[in-house]
């Protein structure tokens, strides 16, 4: 049978599938940690025993302060929203370390703007956040009204799954309730959809996976607070696109574009078609990137085959 894990806790994993909420038995022995919220396993239908995890389409990760191995943060996501609001200072240096993430993950990043029914002209907002990443999508909505669900639809749907980051406070909660399109009087203000809606008639079932009003799926990671990177290279490269495509021209191949003759990059910043910022924001991921990433991990296939249990 297959199932979709709903929550991963430390000793116990819980499931959705198409005859609801499952509670997953794991083999003697075996850890949690290997699995993510996301994750397809096949289970065995009588004893509820996970027998495999399918592989997975994108995993997003990230390692934590001092953790050897990556924590799991979701797995099969199709568009990541990137959530932060119109009413608070727009950290756009916070905004690049997901978007790298997202990149590094292979989903696609969306980056939300919520109470822009908050300010006079949402504008300025979007224009600072589009220039982030080359064709990256760029929504302002209300997420408490009923319309940011249409707004979102492009996104939204059978087979769909999106997963929302953002700092405390910027509307995740809502964004959740409004996409479950639950009346008011049901939803959760603050803090996600609790394990009790499992008793309701919603088939929303856990903290972590909910049901999409039109479809599809959504997965709420709270919890990251300080968002350390590491093994995200090519998720850089993308990000910074501008900077990746004029390294080569730089006249040393290792070039940090910081100090060294002939460099194509700081003759950007100069003729100002790169924002100096920009570049520094750049070097500073990077710099945290190169520190952070153990040698031995290697490519990000190498990473993968490392995980418990997992079977390319
Ligand atoms: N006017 C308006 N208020 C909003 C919007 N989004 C969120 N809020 C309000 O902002 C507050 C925080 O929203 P939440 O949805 O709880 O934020 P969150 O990101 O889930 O916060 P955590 O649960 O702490 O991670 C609540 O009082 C919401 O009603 C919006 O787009 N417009
Ligand atoms: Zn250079």
């Amino acid at each position: 049978m297959p199932v979709r894990i709903a929550s991963v806790h430390r000793a116990r994993l819980s499931g959705q599938s198409t005859a609801g909420a499952v509670r997953l038995v794991l083999p003697l022995g075996a850890k949690t940690d290997g699995f993510a919220v996301g994750d397809w396993v096949l289970v065995e239908p009588e004893t509820r025993d996970v027998r495999r995890r399918l592989s997975r389409r994108t995993l997003l990760q990230r390692r934590t302060e001092g953790g050897r191995e990556p924590q799991l943060i979701a797995a099969n996501v199709d568009t990541l929203f990137i959530v932060t609001s119109c009413n608070a200072d727009l950290n756009v240096a916070r905004l690049e370390r997901y978007l790298a993430l997202a990149n590094e993950a292979g989903t696609t990043p969306v980056i939300l703007l919520t109470k822009a029914d908050q300010v006079d002209d949402p504008a300025p907002w979007r224009t600072e956040v589009e220039g982030l990443q080359r064709d990256l999508a760029v929504v302002t909505l209300n997420a408490k009204s009923p319309e940011a669900a249409q707004v979102l639809a492009p996104w939204c749907g059978a087979g769909q799954t999106v997963a929302l980051v953002g700092s405390s406070g910027v509307g995740k909660s809502s964004l959740l309730n409004t996409l479950a399109a639950k009346a008011p009087d049901e939803a959760q203000a603050t803090g996600g959809i609790r394990e009790s809606d499992a008793k309701g008639r919603h088939t929303t079932t856990s903290r972590s996976l909910h049901a999409i009003a039109v479809g599809g799926w959504a997965i709420d990671t709270p919890g990251i607070r300080t968002l350390h990177v590491s093994d995200i290279s090519d998720g850089l490269d993308l990000l910074f696109a501008e900077i990746t495509e004029l390294a080569p021209e730089c006249r040393f191949s290792n070039c940090t574009h910081s100090h060294e003759p002939g460099c194509a990059v700081r003759a950007a910043v100069a003729a100002g078609t790169l924002p100096e910022a920009r570049l520094e924001r750049w070097r500073k991921l990077r710099e945290e990137n190169l520190s952070n990433t153990p040698v031995e991990t290697g490519s990000r296939n190498n990473k993968t085959t490392r995980l418990p249990g997992r079977r390319r």
